[in-house]
């Protein structure tokens, strides 16, 4: 997806969506899926202190306010901790810029289980990988 990451002290990783129009879902605001979509980036993102691959295991999005097109969202996210091949991640979303641009609201939260994998859980995929990885973190083109 379309972010920018930054690493920050300890395990917090910033992402900044810029929440074009594609990204419509009801008329004005953004899609729920693409936001959910954009956690999953940042929770994602956050594993990757553990250096190893993860994949999302369950994720839970709390929809607090609806975000109107032409914002720009900080999602902060990061682990919380570890249970054997669990890891336990969460996030928030906030609107720091356009209309409805307020840094002290929290527009929504997200709280996802990803767990460790193997090289060989991508193996069985790689006849049908699409595209080249923008990053080694990931390939979503969203
Ligand atoms: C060689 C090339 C490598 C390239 C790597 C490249 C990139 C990836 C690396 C990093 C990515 C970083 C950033 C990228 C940005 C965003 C990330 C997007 C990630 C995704 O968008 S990814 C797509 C959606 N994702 C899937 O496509 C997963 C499909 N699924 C499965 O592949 C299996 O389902 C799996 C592997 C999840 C588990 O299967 P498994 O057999 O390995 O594990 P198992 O069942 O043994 O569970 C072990 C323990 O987890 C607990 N557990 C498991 N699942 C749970 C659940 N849902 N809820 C609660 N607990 C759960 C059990 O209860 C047990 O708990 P306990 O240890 O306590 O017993």
């Amino acid at each position: 997806m379309a972010m920018q990451f930054t690493f920050g002290e300890g395990l917090e990783v910033t992402g900044m969506l810029d929440v074009a129009n594609r990204y419509q879902g009801g008329p004005g605001f953004i899609h729920g899926g693409i936001l959910t979509t954009a956690f999953d980036e940042a929770q994602g993102m956050a594993c990757m202190v553990l250096r190893r691959p993860v994949v999302t295991g369950h994720l839970q999005i709390d929809f607090a306010a609806p975000i109107p097109l032409g914002s720009v969202l900080e999602l902060r996210a990061r682990i919380d901790g570890t249970v054997r091949r669990k890891v336990y991640t969460s996030a928030e979303a906030r609107i720091v810029e356009g209309p409805f641009a307020d840094p002290d609201v929290v527009v929504a939260t997200s709280r996802g289980l990803f767990l460790t994998v193997g090289a060989e859980h991508f193996d069985r995929a790689k006849d049908f990988v699409d595209g080249v990885p923008v990053s080694p973190h990931g390939t979503s083109s969203v």
